[in-house]
């Protein structure tokens, strides 16, 4: 990538959806990856920049004897309680944010198009702007369940509790450019994802 407005795919969808699947098979293709989860827990490891507003607001409770945010209970809090996820998306959200987008200015030059992963819908349509194509990767959300429960231990109820926190598969689907349904193998979704990844390299070059 040689012009200095980088050619950047914003990739999203639920949990659980295979986001980190695709997005690590696309850097394995030499793509500059920008992941907002990855962001958002080096914020809130021991020392990251957004704990002490996390002590200051949630209180000495949510944070482990390490210094990072005690994730687990964080996790059941926020999901029974919106106004306590609105208060931690404060604090997070701009920190991400920021982090993404210096990402993407410093290191996109020696990549053949960079990738924005935000697994947050009203936060990717935020940066639509400058995204070049906008892929979501869409999961039935028996599978999601499933596969949180097999990945991460999380009872149904659990699961659907974050899938209800987030945006519905309609909306996402009405504003993507690209759409993988990601209901069969991890080799079908590789497939499908290096099409794609063919594609986006020829529209890169041409930019
Ligand atoms: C709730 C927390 C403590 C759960 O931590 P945990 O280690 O279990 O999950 P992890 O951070 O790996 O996120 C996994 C997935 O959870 C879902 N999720 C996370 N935060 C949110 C949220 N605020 N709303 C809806 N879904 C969310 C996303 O699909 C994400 O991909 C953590 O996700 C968090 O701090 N969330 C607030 C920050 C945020 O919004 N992050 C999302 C991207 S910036
Ligand atoms: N087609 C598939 N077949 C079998 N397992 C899959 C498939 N796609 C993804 N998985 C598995 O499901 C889990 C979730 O996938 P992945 O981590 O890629 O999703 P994600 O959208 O990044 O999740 P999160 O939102 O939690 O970060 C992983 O354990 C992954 O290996």
């Amino acid at each position: 990538m040689t012009n200095s407005k980088p050619w950047v795919l914003g990739l999203t969808g639920g949990i659980a959806s295979g986001k980190t699947t695709v997005s690590d098979y696309l850097a394995s293709k030499g793509c500059l990856v920008a992941d907002a989860d990855a962001e958002s827990r080096s914020l809130t490891a021991p020392g990251g920049a957004a704990m002490p507003e996390i002590e200051r607001i949630f209180g000495a409770d949510f944070i482990r004897p390490d210094g990072a945010m005690n994730r687990a209970k964080m996790r059941e809090l926020v999901f029974s309680n919106d106004a306590a996820r609105r208060t931690l998306e404060s604090i997070i959200h701009p920190l991400v944010r920021k982090a993404l987008m210096e990402k993407i200015r410093t290191g996109a030059e020696n990549s053949p198009y960079a990738v924005i992963a935000i697994p947050l819908f009203p936060s990717i349509l935020q940066l639509r702007p400058i995204l070049s194509r906008l892929l979501v990767i869409d999961c039935p959300t028996p599978l999601q369940c499933e596969r949180l429960r097999s990945r991460s231990g999380l009872s149904r109820e659990e699961s659907l509790a974050i899938i209800r926190a987030q945006s519905r598969r309609w909306e996402r689907i009405e504003e993507a450019d690209d759409v993988i349904v990601n209901a069969g193998s991890l080799p079908e979704l590789l497939s499908a994802a290096d099409i794609l990844h063919q594609r986006y390299l020829r529209a890169a070059e041409a930019a």
